[in-house]
């Protein structure tokens, strides 16, 4: 179930919805270049929590500050794709302000995280030095 799909009524169970939900998610990681740059960021803060035995807490604010990003990508995915739906590619102020605004929730998002990061690995890794 993918772009292929051409059902425009409502689903009609949780298991339709849920099959919707993953093919949408599979999609935005095929066509979307920054959402794949935000996965390959998040696995290899996973892989450093891994080594550097992080612990529960620090473990919950990483997977916060990751989910948080790939939340915000998926919203600015959202919003570009509404607003050439929209606008069929033509200027306007309203579209260009709604893509840059949801181009800044990806930023803050995304500052969120390296401050997470921060906090979280340079002691631990100025310890190992
Ligand atoms: N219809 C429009 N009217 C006015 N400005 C637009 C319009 N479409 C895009 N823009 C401007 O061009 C920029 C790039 O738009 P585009 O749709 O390519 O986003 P994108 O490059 O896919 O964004 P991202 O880098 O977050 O994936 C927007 O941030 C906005 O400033």
């Amino acid at each position: 179930m993918g772009l292929k799909d051409r059902q425009t009524t409502k689903n009609h169970n949780l298991g339709q919805s849920m099959r919707h939900a993953v093919a949408g998610l599979v999609e935005v990681v095929r066509l979307e270049r920054n959402m794949r740059w935000h996965l390959l960021a998040g696995l290899l803060v996973l892989g450093c929590g891994w080594w550097l035995h992080l612990d529960r807490g620090d473990w919950l604010w990483l997977v916060l500050a990751i989910f948080m990003v790939i939340q915000s990508e998926l919203a600015n995915t959202v919003v570009e794709n509404v607003v050439d739906l929209l606008t069929a590619h033509h200027y306007t102020v309203a579209a260009k302000y709604a893509k840059d605004l949801a181009a800044a929730a990806v930023l803050v998002a995304a500052l969120f995280a390296i401050i997470v990061g921060l906090v979280i690995f340079l002691p631990k890794l100025l310890a190992l030095i």
